[in-house]
């Protein structure tokens, strides 16, 4: 019997298979980590936008917490939409009462086509409730933006979120991420010492459906295999680069990335095209 590292993810789903639990149970896969996942909600959703979406009764998502813990310890643990304040705090009294040591999270608000996935009063219970549980917390600039309450423009803007978000809510450590800035494709992770910045060149492509899921998964991943923080996001942002700048012809809007770009060349032998 062969051990392996195991990974849980708490999120939504997207039938269009580019974002939420799917994004993460691929880049599990593919990192060689074993992926499981509780479902909040589920999402009618395609690279085009959210159409609708039906949050879970909470005892089910709590059953689904009990049914992993009671069975399987996760090396590590990742969130990405927790729709209502009261799954939020849900999932911090499951992470404390399992003692899941490297959490991950992803505080999803808005989907990349610009549509809403958690109520306003969602906020306040992610800064209170799950930020001082939080290995690395990994907001966009418009999630950074909400948590801090304070308006980003400038990379000094988004140092002072890493820095609110760490000594201000607990978070042990931010990686806020560029993506929806100008110029170079650069994130800043602030672990209450130091600023260590993450670069790539930004690919002029609308396929990035999915992109901050697939990062948040690959940083749970390599968490999940003891890797220290700044490894993780190390490799997270390798794969995640590699993931939108090999993009696949799916969909008609903006499209998903690419979960094998990181051995793009490899796989491409064994897929028909
Ligand atoms: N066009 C691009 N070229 C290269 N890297 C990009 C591009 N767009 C985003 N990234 C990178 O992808 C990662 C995800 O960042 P982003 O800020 O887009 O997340 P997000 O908004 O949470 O994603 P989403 O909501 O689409 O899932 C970051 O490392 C970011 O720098
Ligand atoms: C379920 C889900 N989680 C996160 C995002 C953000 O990309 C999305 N579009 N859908």
């Amino acid at each position: 019997m062969t051990e392996i590292a195991k990974a849980l993810t708490v999120a939504g789903t997207d039938p269009s298979g580019g974002a939420g639990i799917h994004a993460d149970l691929k880049t599990f896969q593919e990192i060689g980590v074993y992926g499981m996942s509780v479902i909040t909600s589920v999402v009618s959703q395609n690279t085009l936008g959210v159409k609708s979406f039906v949050d879970l009764e909470l005892d089910f998502v709590e059953s689904q917490f009990d049914a992993v813990f009671e069975d399987i310890a996760p090396d590590a643990v990742k969130s990405g939409m927790l729709s209502t304040p009261e799954v939020m705090a849900s999932t911090a009294k499951k992470l404390k009462e399992a003692n899941v040591a490297k959490y991950v999270l992803d505080p999803v608000m808005i989907a990349s086509s610009g549509h809403a996935l958690i109520s306003e009063t969602a906020r306040e219970t992610i800064s209170k409730e799950l930020l001082p549980l939080a290995t690395v917390v990994t907001p966009n600039l418009p999630e950074a933006e909400a948590l801090t309450n304070r308006t980003i423009k400038t990379i000094d803007d988004m140092k002072e979120a890493g820095r609110i978000l760490v000594e201000g809510y607990g978070a042990k450590a931010a990686l806020i991420k560029g993506g929806h800035y100008e110029g170079e494709a650069d994130d800043y992770l602030y672990d209450g010492q130091t600023f260590e910045k993450f670069s790539a060149e930004r690919f002029d492509t609308k396929h990035t459906h999915g992109s901050g899921c697939t990062y948040a998964a690959v940083i749970t991943a390599g968490l999940a295999n003891g890797k220290p923080l700044y490894e993780a996001v190390k490799d997270g942002k390798a794969y995640i680069t590699a993931a939108i700048s090999n993009p696949l012809n799916i969909g008609k809007g903006q499209g998903p990335t690419n979960h094998w770009g990181h051995r793009w060349s490899d796989v491409q032998s064994t897929i028909k095209v």
